[in-house]
């Protein structure tokens, strides 16, 4: 009912705050958008789960998330899939890498920083009726 859309839209607004506040992060900027499949032929064969923080926001508007768990698990997939195909010893693949982890930490510290809890149980509640 309307309330549960009031519920989703502050759900929407929040990720879209979480997500672009990563996306105008300079060291960021490899997690912007896809990884360019034709620059990369391989890609595609070692990471089945492509993201990037273009896409989470595509996600956002096409109303995909109901709770900010399931935004999360899309979220982990850009620094896990960074991990993945940069698992080199060579200073390139240790950068991306590192900025992987940096992307990790700066999205669960600006979510345990901005989320209400009583507003995560209302998506879960959600979520379980549906
Ligand atoms: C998330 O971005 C990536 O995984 C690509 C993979 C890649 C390899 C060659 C071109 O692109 C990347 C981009 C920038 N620096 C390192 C790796």
């Amino acid at each position: 009912e309307e309330q549960e859309e009031d519920v989703l839209r502050d759900l929407r607004l929040f990720l879209r705050y979480v997500t672009e506040s990563l996306a105008q992060d300079r060291r960021f900027k490899a997690f912007a958008k896809p990884v360019d499949t034709e620059e990369v032929p391989d890609y595609t064969l070692v990471v089945k789960a492509p993201m990037d923080l273009s896409t989470l926001l595509t996600n956002i508007d096409e109303q995909k998330y109901v709770t900010v768990d399931e935004f999360v698990c899309d979220a982990d997939l850009i620094w896990k899939n960074a991990l993945e195909y940069n698992p080199d010893s060579d200073p390139m693949d240790r950068h991306i890498r590192h900025r992987a982890c940096a992307l990790r930490d700066a999205l669960r510290s600006i979510i345990r920083a901005e989320l209400n809890e009583g507003f995560q149980r209302a998506c879960e509640e959600i979520r379980a009726s549906r």
